[in-house]
């Protein structure tokens, strides 16, 4: 006979902008918790065959959109860890329906340590042009729906991700494996 499954509850998603700390803090965060991670651009990557650079350039932001909810639904859904989101994910109102009620936190990040962390980074093609200016009117037009979907809010601009990691524990009051 096997042993029965641990009940870990639904899966902690992190939300919030390119540059917040989404991927780097939730591995840490799985890894306190015991639990896997599932980055939905990695997974997006997988079916996909290819970078998310390529799937913007060669189909499109909207087919780009279409495979980041499925991703998003499957990781949510079929897993009891840890789901980093990409920043746009919470502009489908579906996965925003999705979140409604789930541990979900907004990892919140100043616009100027943002672009420091991201503003070059050519892996993130909606920064590539101006990033500066990119970033501001993306995070104008998601803070609300970051705020609508998240259970708590993490302030992520003076913290190292290891702290960022811990106060995503307190906010949802979670104790380490
Ligand atoms: N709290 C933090 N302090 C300093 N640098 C950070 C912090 N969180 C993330 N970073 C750095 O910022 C960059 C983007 O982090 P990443 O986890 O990819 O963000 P996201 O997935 O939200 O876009 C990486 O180089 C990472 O090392
Ligand atoms: O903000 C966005 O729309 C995007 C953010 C990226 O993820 P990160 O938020 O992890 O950088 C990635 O999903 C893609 O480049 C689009
Ligand atoms: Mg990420």
């Amino acid at each position: 006979m096997t042993a029965a499954a641990p009940d870990h509850g639904p899966a902690v998603v992190l939300v919030g902008p390119p540059g917040s700390g989404k991927s780097t803090v939730g591995t840490l965060l799985a890894e306190r918790l015991g639990r896997t991670l599932r980055d939905t651009d990695r997974d997006i990557e997988e079916t996909a065959g290819k970078a998310i650079p390529e799937i913007f350039l060669e189909d499109g932001e909207p087919r780009f959109r279409e495979l980041e909810a499925a991703a998003v639904h499957a990781a949510v859904t079929g897993h009891d860890g840890v789901v980093a989101l990409g920043g746009g994910a919470v502009l489908d109102p579906g996965t925003r329906a999705l979140l409604a009620g789930r541990p979900v936190v907004f990892l919140d990040v100043a616009h100027g340590e943002a672009v420091r962390r991201v503003g070059l980074d050519a892996a993130r093609p909606l920064l590539a042009m101006n990033p500066r200016q990119q970033w501001r009117t993306l995070m104008e037009q998601r803070r609300p729906f970051y705020t609508e979907v998240a259970r708590a809010v993490v302030q992520t601009a003076d913290l190292t991700p290891g702290e960022v990691a811990q106060a995503v524990l307190d906010a949802l009051e979670l104790t380490t494996a």
